[in-house]
């Protein structure tokens, strides 16, 4: 259930007054997710998403926000925040921070095949292209700093081969990022969690077409590759192994590569990224799991998926070049 601070039907529509967005129509709490408050919202003048942020705060939220703004005007299929006459996106509502952003068509693709992956390789690129002139800023704040702090915490939780695996693979991605090649990777805003269950598809089957992707929460400043690896590991792997899907990672790479080619130090330090990625899922895990932080909010996922996925990347290091 994801419905953690109720809103009245008058409350909707006195957003919807002060957004001159007409009369609500229906008001329908969404079930899926397990971090905000989500309703559909259907008005007069189109079908919405209300958000109320039950983590974020209000000094969090412009970069998330604004970045939607900035990716959607761009012709991004991302949901747009709708702002009222000064232009403010962010509001509030039962004393939390809140949004109200177009609904996407469509519905999840968990099982993707080739054609999928290549839709979702191409607009990741045309993201991150369109990011370039993004002027907020905010750092990864699941990233490297957070990765240090956060393994020492988790690691009495684990067996031993685990806590050795989990500190050699910190070490590594720490030396990794203080090399001379990981500072020539470009960067940029990144979505970093574009995972199957965040983009949208609609269409017949078989030829369904990418009809957005959502959810910017854990977006912000890193490297294009980070970005990229952490599709990889998701849309194109088997899930009970771990392993990756060469065919689906070829063909997902190269249509990112068709809008934007990676350079010579990206393709280098793919497979480490590919490492770096699980790395950053198995301790975000492992994290939720052991240390629930308000438990009746959280049904975490199984850690012991990125283990496999690291350990896997470990033995069968993949160069997108290679095939
Ligand atoms: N803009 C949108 N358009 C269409 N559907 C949306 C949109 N935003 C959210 N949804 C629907 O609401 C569900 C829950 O949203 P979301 O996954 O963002 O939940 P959350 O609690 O905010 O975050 P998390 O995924 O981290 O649990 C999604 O699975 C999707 O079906
Ligand atoms: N995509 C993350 C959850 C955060 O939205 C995971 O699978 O662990």
């Amino acid at each position: 259930m994801a419905v953690f601070t109720e809103v009245t039907p008058d409350q909707a529509q006195a957003l919807l007054d002060r957004l001159r967005l007409g009369r609500l129509l229906s008001l329908r709490g969404i079930k899926a997710g397990i971090e905000n408050t989500n309703y559909f919202v259907s008005a007069e003048a189109g079908e919405f998403v209300l958000t109320l942020f039950e983590r974020l705060s209000f000094e969090q939220l412009p970069f998330y926000l604004q970045l939607m703004k900035h990716l959607a005007a761009r012709g991004l299929a991302v949901p747009d925040p709708q702002a009222d006459e000064q232009g403010q996106i962010l509001f509030e509502l039962n004393g939390k921070p809140a949004a109200l952003v177009d609904k996407l068509r469509g519905g999840h693709q968990l099982a993707p095949d080739v054609f999928h992956c290549e839709q979702v390789g191409a607009a990741l690129a045309r993201m991150h292209l369109a990011g370039q002139d993004f002027p907020l800023h905010q750092p990864n704040l699941r990233g490297l700093a957070w990765w240090t702090e956060t393994v020492p915490v988790v690691l009495p939780f684990l067996a031993p081969e685990q806590a050795e695996l989990i500190s050699a693979e910190l070490a590594f991605q720490q030396q990794l990022a203080a090399s001379q090649t990981h500072a020539e990777l470009p960067r940029g805003p990144i979505h970093a969690d574009l995972f199957r269950d965040n983009v949208m598809f609609e269409g017949l089957p078989g030829r369904e077409q990418l009809s957005g992707f959502f959810d910017f929460y854990f977006a912000g400043v890193d490297s294009w590759l980070f970005d990229l690896a952490v599709c990889l590991n998701d849309w194109c792997i088997d899930l009970d192994s771990g392993r990756l899907d060469e065919t689906r990672a070829a063909a997902f790479v190269a249509a990112y590569e068709k809008v934007r080619p990676l350079s010579g130090a990206e393709h280098r330090l793919l497979p480490a990224m590919l490492r770096a990625a699980a790395l950053r899922f198995w301790i975000s895990r492992l994290w939720d799991f052991h240390l629930p932080r308000e438990a009746s909010m959280l049904k975490p996922h199984d850690p012991a998926h990125f283990e496999r996925v690291l350990r896997e990347r470990i033995a069968r290091p993949w160069h997108a070049l290679s095939s």
